[in-house]
């Protein structure tokens, strides 16, 4: 009887034990997870019509939607991607380029905003043009000016209708301080390309901020992180 007593003593030292390893667990993969998601929001901004959902669709689905509506409002789509062993989610915008599908969303759009991807269409003029006007928008919604941004010329597959030529292009992209990307979402050839539109932004932002985690507290159990971000310059791309 001594002895059984023994062992149920044993039983009950060693439920304690896993007990307290499963909660161990728990913690550090809370943690882990809370390092592991860093989201970066990219808004895409441009006429309707210029092809920014198509664009959104090859980098976050890998191919050209067969049928697209006009946004309205906003669409939401992201796509995890790995950057130097870190997961980060990287979390696209489609706006609309409709003003009467655009004009309630436009605060949200440019609110906490971390890169502006600004699209026209290669083969109409006015959308070029217009450029100015989107990048006065995002200018007057208090978009600080080390919030990466790049230019996109999509639908590069229609070359005998191109209308906007390469260099009135990459002079305009250079007077603003922007990467200048030709490029095609239908084409498949050129999905690569529109990845590193995005990638090369994400690159941008991962360098820019450094996680330092100051504080580790700890709330009913749970971990909860702080995070503030320091400057380096470590991109790969
Ligand atoms: N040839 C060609 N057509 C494209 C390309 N990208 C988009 N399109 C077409 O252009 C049209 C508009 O594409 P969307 O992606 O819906 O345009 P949008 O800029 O999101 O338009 P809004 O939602 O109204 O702002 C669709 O008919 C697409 O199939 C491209 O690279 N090449």
């Amino acid at each position: 009887a001594a002895e059984e007593e023994v062992e149920e003593e044993e039983g009950t030292d060693n439920e304690a034990a896993q007990s307290i390893t499963s909660s161990v667990e728990l913690s550090t993969s809370s943690l882990e997870l809370s390092i592991q998601t860093r989201i970066f929001k990219i808004i895409v901004i441009g006429d309707s019509n210029v092809g920014k959902t198509c664009l959104t669709f090859r980098f976050t689905g890998g191919s050209f939607p067969d049928k697209t509506e006009a946004t309205i409002g906003v669409d939401f789509r992201e796509k995890a991607v790995e950057i130097e062993g870190e997961t980060i989610k990287v979390q696209v915008w489609d706006t609309a380029g409709q003003e009467r599908f655009r004009k309630s969303m436009v605060e949200h759009y440019y609110r906490n905003v971390h890169a502006v991807v600004f699209v026209y269409d290669v083969t109409k003029m006015a959308s070029f043009r217009n450029l100015q006007t989107w990048i006065e928008e995002c200018n007057g919604h208090r978009v600080s000016a080390s919030v990466p941004r790049v230019l996109v010329g999509n639908k590069c597959d229609l070359v005998d209708q191109i209308q906007v030529p390469s260099n009135m292009a990459l002079k305009f992209a250079d007077s603003h301080n922007m990467l200048l990307f030709e490029t095609s979402a239908k084409d498949p050839r050129e999905s690569q390309n529109v990845d590193s539109i995005f990638m090369s932004l994400a690159c941008r932002l991962k360098a820019q901020k450094s996680l330092l985690y100051r504080d580790v507290e700890r709330e009913d159990g749970r971990v909860r992180l702080t995070q503030e971000t320091e400057t380096k310059s470590n991109c790969p791309c």
